[in-house]
């Protein structure tokens, strides 16, 4: 889950580049790791990006020199390849036209196009992005119109093909230098991305492509549309054109985006997230009454996992995390009528913790990041409630700082049910033995996370929740619940790679090999880790991650330590290239 936004706007002597920072801080929840624009002006492309937020990394002078009416964006989340700037996103090729591109999800066939762009589009591949391979199989698409200038009608058929070649969740942006900009959404429409309209006072229109509706709210567009599964949306200054590519496939999103990724204030498909949050916390209530009620306990209080928030931080201001439990907590005291209490306190300046990479990291920052009161649990049967258990690193921490502070009993209610499976379409959870469920009933997992019950929402009740506002939502992708896979391509052989390899654990042991291929995947950031033989596995896990972080922050200093992706070069963070305008 990254982050992705497009815009074209009607007045060719405006910047689009502000616009595009604000809305990509819109979309900071989706990834915190990297973030990139390019724009684009007579033809020419302007990039910037880097490791880091978008406050640090936009600052004025950053984004004086990202000029042209029109471009894309990206916040990145990894899922695939490593952390690296090399593969921060918008991406970029410079044949055929000059094309810059930037994805949301993750394929599930890489190795298959890896191979076919070595082997057969003789296409050179320099990171371990899988986001890089679709930039490169949309070009090479394009590439067989053997054209000197195309039109929509060549870009349609290279997505269409795009689509039968691509296998996985993508909700993909690109902009073609000096034509227009363009969105695409896979076939079952896994990961989320619409459009908008802004009617400008001269009778023209600029137009957004966004991950999430809020950006176009907070900018004054209107006619919010979701990108429908298979279809693409090109846009160029004098026209719009939309067309369905792959129509045959079940629509399927990943309800994840309502649970927790998504903020309360937009709606993804024609739900409100904010409504079916509300949902999930009235049909939990449900079940936590019948729970209860069997064990005969009696709760005193309900709590959510944080607290609201907003803070005008950087030149992009009203950013705030979705702290998604307090919505379905506040309903689900409601329904049960019982008080609802603020417990825990958010150290606002502490960002998502699930979407850090590293489980050491994560650990360290649920405890920066909340604080519980001692006079809302002192003595108490405390509720807590939150939108999801995965690794239990936030649950098993908090539990342990309700129990601190004098709680008598602790009760720990989730709106989503037991995650048992690995995600393999834009979401890390590669591993089925880190998640807490894995293999564990309710009971189990109560033990392990230190609380005296755990009650989960049931699946039916979770779909119910989004479903209910639109009923043409036939169906979701429910992987990590169920571990049936919407692409029905997935297999357990599949599985233990991504395991194998993407895997807390995979980090601290030998390169692995892809199934039925002799390609090997390195390690995070390409490079050995330099560490001795006699440190313990937890000291070596330790040892890598601050050594990732210091990565990071040197990568993020220079601009491009890490192997180039095309559009990379030495003179530092701000970037500008240029290629021939069409
Ligand atoms: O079981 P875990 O592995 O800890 O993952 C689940 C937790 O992670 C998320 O919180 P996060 O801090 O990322 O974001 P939030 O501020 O939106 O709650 C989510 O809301 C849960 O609290
Ligand atoms: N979470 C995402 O959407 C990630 C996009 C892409 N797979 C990457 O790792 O950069
Ligand atoms: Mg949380």
């Amino acid at each position: 889950m990254c982050g992705i936004l497009g815009l074209l706007l009607h007045s060719p002597t405006q910047d689009a580049a502000v616009e595009i920072c604000e809305g990509l801080s819109l979309l900071q929840h989706r990834g915190q790791d990297a973030c990139g624009v390019v724009t684009c002006a007579k033809g020419r492309f302007y990039q910037c990006k880097a490791n880091g937020m978008v406050r640090d990394v936009f600052d004025k002078k950053a984004v004086s020199k990202l000029i042209g009416s029109m471009g894309i964006g990206h916040v990145r989340y990894p899922t695939a390849g490593s952390s690296a700037h090399s593969e921060a996103q918008p991406f970029y090729v410079n044949s055929p036209y000059g094309i810059v591109f930037a994805h949301n999800g993750n394929l599930t066939n890489t190795q298959d196009l890896k191979r076919f762009l070595d082997f057969e589009a003789h296409r050179h591949i320099n990171t371990e992005s899988d986001s890089e391979l679709l930039l490169n199989i949309f070009a090479n698409n394009l590439q067989k119109t053997g054209k000197f200038r195309i039109n929509e009608e060549d870009i349609f058929t290279a997505i269409k093909d795009l689509m039968i070649e691509c296998k996985g969740g993508y909700a993909c942006v690109a902009m073609l230098a000096g034509f227009g900009i363009i969105a695409f959404r896979d076939p079952c429409g896994i990961r989320p991305v619409g459009m908008a309209v802004r009617h400008t006072n001269d009778g023209g229109n600029d137009y957004l492509f966004s991950s999430e509706s809020v950006v176009a709210d907070a900018a004054g567009f209107t006619e919010w549309d979701d990108v429908k599964a298979g279809e693409a949306i090109i846009i160029t200054r004098t026209s719009v054109s939309r067309r369905t590519l792959v129509p045959n496939k079940t629509f399927a999103p990943d309800i994840f985006e309502w649970v927790y990724f998504a903020r309360p204030d937009s709606v993804l498909d024609g739900v409100s997230v904010y409504r079916s949050r509300m949902a999930m916390g009235d049909l939990l209530a449900e079940e936590v009454r019948r729970v209860l009620d069997m064990k005969n306990i009696e709760v005193d209080v309900v709590i959510p996992v944080s607290t609201s928030q907003r803070w005008k931080h950087s030149a992009y201001s009203n950013r705030q995390v979705p702290d998604t439990s307090r919505v379905a907590a506040l309903n689900l005291a409601q329904k049960l009528n019982l008080p609802y209490r603020e417990g825990f306190v958010k150290n606002r300046y502490v960002d998502r913790t699930f979407i850090m990479p590293g489980q050491q990291m994560r650990r360290k920052n649920v405890r920066r990041k909340l604080n519980a009161m001692a006079l809302e649990f002192s003595g108490k049967s405390v509720l807590i409630v939150d939108d999801s258990i995965v690794r239990g690193t936030t649950s098993k921490e908090i539990i342990q700082m309700a129990k601190d502070v004098g709680a008598v009993k602790v009760i720990f209610a989730s709106c989503a049910p037991p995650i048992r499976y690995s995600n393999v379409y834009g979401i890390d959870m590669p591993s089925r033995n880190e998640l807490i469920a894995y293999h564990r009933n309710p009971s189990q997992i109560a033990e392990a996370l230190g609380a005296d019950l755990v009650i989960y929402q049931t699946l039916p009740d979770l779909v119910r929740s989004v479903q209910q506002f639109n009923p043409k939502l036939e169906a979701f992708d429910c992987s990590v619940f169920t571990g049936e896979y919407v692409t029905g391509d997935i297999d357990e052989k599949y599985l233990e790679w991504v395991e194998a390899s993407r895997s807390e654990k995979a980090r601290l042991s030998a390169p692995v090999t892809e199934p039925s291929s002799s390609i090997t995947i390195p390690r995070p950031n390409g490079h050995s880790n330099g560490l001795g033989g006699g440190l313990t596995a937890a000291m070596k896990q330790l040892a890598m991650e601050e050594e990732e972080e210091a990565m990071k922050r040197r990568e993020a200093m220079v601009g491009c330590s890490g192997p180039m992706n095309g559009a990379d070069d030495i003179v530092g963070l701000h970037n500008t290239f240029k290629v021939g305008s069409m």
